[in-house]
């Protein structure tokens, strides 16, 4: 059985790392230097950094010379996130060395150009599917963007390789992830799905980890490692099986 991938979070707003609560603007906690809290978690042990343009997803400028830097220094895998929702914001995304970004609002509210993408870069491609309830959102998840089944079969039929998959009510909340919504995202859907939002202890980590037989493949882990909840040594020993 392969073991949970983790994926500590950087996510960039106005130059620093933050940690917002619900994904909401205005909420933010600051940590410092991005680049130094990516290569904390590299020289933990971290063979994926998810790395956020917070100011890309909310529209309110960009990080993209930082998030290049940040990526640029990285051995590691990266996925990264925000705002990534035409052809010269992906061109951006995709020159930074990057695994594969995730893409959201695009997948919302420009499906044709999302089908096209997945088409040309393959599993260089996921989108990140953030809900309320089983409402996607979009637009650094302040809109409303349709059903999250229903989008999730067009994806799917589209060929998209993987989903991200967001219950804003935990995200930034240390409540523990959604783990229904996981279950029923993965009955859904053959992909591998990312869990994020809401990790607060190595027992959630284990019990995500107990999903990898259903198709959860990775897990996003932000607050509770800048919170000291534990450290990214003992998750990783935590899901290593
Ligand atoms: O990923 C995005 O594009 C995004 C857009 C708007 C608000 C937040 C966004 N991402 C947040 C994350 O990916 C978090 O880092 C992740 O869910 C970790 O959550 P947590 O462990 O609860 O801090």
């Amino acid at each position: 059985m392969p073991k949970l991938e983790l994926l500590p979070a950087v996510d960039v707003r106005d130059g620093q790392a933050v940690r917002l609560v619900h994904g909401e603007s205005g909420s933010e906690t600051s940590y410092g230097s991005p680049l130094e809290a990516a290569l904390a978690w590299q020289n933990a042990g971290a063979e994926w950094l998810h790395l956020v343009d917070l100011d890309a997803a909310f529209g309110t400028g960009d990080n993209r010379a930082l998030i290049a830097e940040v990526a640029g220094a990285m051995d590691i895998k990266v996925e990264l996130s925000g705002g990534i929702r035409d052809d010269a914001s992906l061109a951006a995304a995709l020159a930074t060395g990057c695994r594969r970004v995730n893409l959201g609002t695009a997948a919302l509210e420009t499906p044709e150009w999302v089908a096209k993408v997945i088409a040309e870069h393959g599993d260089k491609i996921a989108v990140g599917l953030d809900v309320r309830g089983t409402t996607l959102r979009g637009r650094g998840w302040t809109r409303d963007g349709g059903d999250l089944y229903e989008t999730l079969a067009r994806l799917d039929s589209e060929g998209c390789a993987r989903y991200v998959v967001t219950d804003i009510a935990k995200d930034g909340t240390l409540q523990g992830p959604n783990l229904e919504l996981l279950r029923d995202v993965c009955a859904a859907t053959d992909k591998p799905v990312v869990a994020s939002g809401g990790v607060s202890s190595l027992d959630d980590l284990r019990a995500i980890s107990s999903l990898v037989p259903q198709g959860v493949e990775g897990a996003i882990v932000g607050k509770a490692l800048y919170a000291k909840a534990f450290t990214l040594e003992e998750a990783l020993k935590a899901v290593s099986g």
